[in-house]
Formats: C-alpha cells, sequence, structure tokens
C-alpha cells in the first residue's frame, strides 16, 4: 500500500499521568440557548453555537491559565504539521463525559437529522482533552487530523471499544476578547487556495465539528494576530 504522505497532527505524547485539573463547574445550567447544529460545509464541518455561554468560557479561560501549558516545538517531524502553540493534554474520561452528557450536546447530535454523518453509533467523546492556547504570532499549518482507536468507559466500568469520527473544537475566546485573526480554514480540494478556503471565525462558547480520518478536509489554524484564541478539543466516538 502506498505511504500516506499527508501532514498529519503528531500523535499523543506520552506522559505520566497526572491528576486531572479542576473543570470549573457548568454555571449556568447548560445548555442556555436551544442547540442547533448549523452546516457549513455540507456532510463536512458543522457548527453549534452557545454550547458555552460567554460567562463560562470566561471562566474556563482563567482557569485554564494556571494549567502547565507547554509550547509545541518549532520544527516538527517530517511529515507532521507545524504548529506552534501553547498546550495541554489530559487523558479525562470524567470530564468528556460531562461535555457529552450535561452540556446538551449528546441530544443536539443524537436528535439531529444529520445522524446519518457520524459514521457509526456514537457513544461518546474521546477522554484525550486537549487544550489549546495560540498567542500572537502562533498559528497551526495546514494538516488533517486521523481517526483513531480508543476506548469509552461504560457506566458498569467496562472499556467499550471505540473510534473516533469528527474533530470537535470549543472556541473559548474571539474577538468580542480581543482575539484577531486565528480562523480555522479549510480547504476542499486538498490544497491551500486562497480562492476555495472556508474560514470559520472563532465564536466565543461556539463548537466546531469537521469529519476526520479518511474524510478530513485539508486545514489549518490560521495565526492570531492579536489577543489570544483559546480552545478546547476532543472528538466525537463511535462503538467499534
Ligand atoms: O486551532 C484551530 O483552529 C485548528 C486546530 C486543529 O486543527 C486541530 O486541533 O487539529
Ligand atoms: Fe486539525
Amino acid at each position: 500500500m502506498a505511504k500516506d504522505k499527508r501532514p498529519k497532527v503528531p500523535p499523543a505524547t506520552v506522559v505520566a499521568p497526572l491528576p486531572p485539573p479542576p473543570w470549573p463547574p457548568f454555571k449556568p445550567a447548560l445548555p442556555v440557548i436551544d442547540l442547533i447544529l448549523e452546516p457549513v460545509v455540507p456532510d463536512k464541518v458543522v457548527i453549534l453555537r452557545s454550547l458555552f455561554p460567554r460567562s463560562l468560557c470566561r471562566d474556563y479561560v482563567s482557569h485554564l491559565r494556571d494549567l502547565p501549558l507547554t509550547t509545541t516545538p518549532g520544527k516538527p517531524k517530517r511529515g507532521l504539521a507545524l504548529r506552534v502553540n501553547d498546550r495541554y493534554q489530559i487523558d479525562d474520561p470524567k470530564f468528556a463525559n460531562r461535555l457529552w452528557t450535561e452540556t446538551g450536546l449528546k441530544d443536539a447530535i443524537l436528535d439531529s437529522t444529520m445522524n446519518h454523518l457520524w459514521g457509526g453509533e456514537v457513544i461518546g467523546l474521546n477522554s484525550n482533552i486537549r487544550v489549546y492556547r495560540y498567542s500572537p504570532g502562533q498559528f497551526f499549518d495546514a494538516h488533517y487530523d486521523d481517526s483513531n482507536n480508543v476506548t469509552i468507559p461504560t457506566e458498569s466500568g467496562s472499556q467499550m471499544p471505540a473510534k473516533t469520527t469528527w474533530t470537535l473544537l470549543l472556541y473559548l475566546t474571539s474577538i468580542s476578547e480581543g482575539c484577531v485573526g486565528g480562523e480555522t480554514v479549510f480547504y476542499p480540494h486538498d490544497r491551500r487556495s486562497v480562492k476555495e478556503e472556508i474560514a470559520v471565525s472563532p465564536e466565543t462558547g461556539m463548537l466546531l465539528l469537521h469529519k476526520h480520518g479518511d474524510d478530513c478536509m485539508l486545514h489549518e489554524g490560521r495565526e492570531v494576530m492579536a489577543g489570544e484564541k483559546w480552545i478546547l478539543r476532543t472528538d466525537l466516538c463511535v462503538r467499534r
């Protein structure tokens, strides 16, 4: 089989398990509005506005600042996308489950008319939670996101085999907090082309979902010009 040379996101770094951070409670109770999935690119990119209200985003950012964020190295290994941002990563199945069940996301996804898009029976979110902070000059170069095999804990304590099918990015800041730039840009034809680009500007509290794996669109996190772009990232998981 031909080797896939598309630039990929570097695999998760193996680190000694640390206790998860004390994520702020979801206050006020979520969701604050009727959550509606809005297509941006048919079958590939969807947004969900106001998953978190602005006050909760503010609360999250002020807590996330205290986390031990590390700056990604400037020069990636061959085949991996260049990204320059500060990030934190934790395996936290409990928080992934809270994000899934206590925000209205599960209902919005499972009740949607878009059920055929998710790539199987959706069972929850990837427990690999990533926090990104982009300061001015930082960006995430064009790449594709891979699908990964993971497990999701069930209520009985067993582990259910799952695979990730869509990337979830929750924007915690935007132009309203002074973040200039930082759009997530998609390229429909596997090449960076200004004419073809579809740019999603961060909106505070908005969740962006995009299909990944074999059908992933080439995409990038554009350079932040002022302020800070904060994101929470996880993935949608289906049964495998
Ligand atoms: O920061 C962004 O807008 C894009 C992030 C991204 O592409 C990723 O996490 O794989
Ligand atoms: Fe990505």
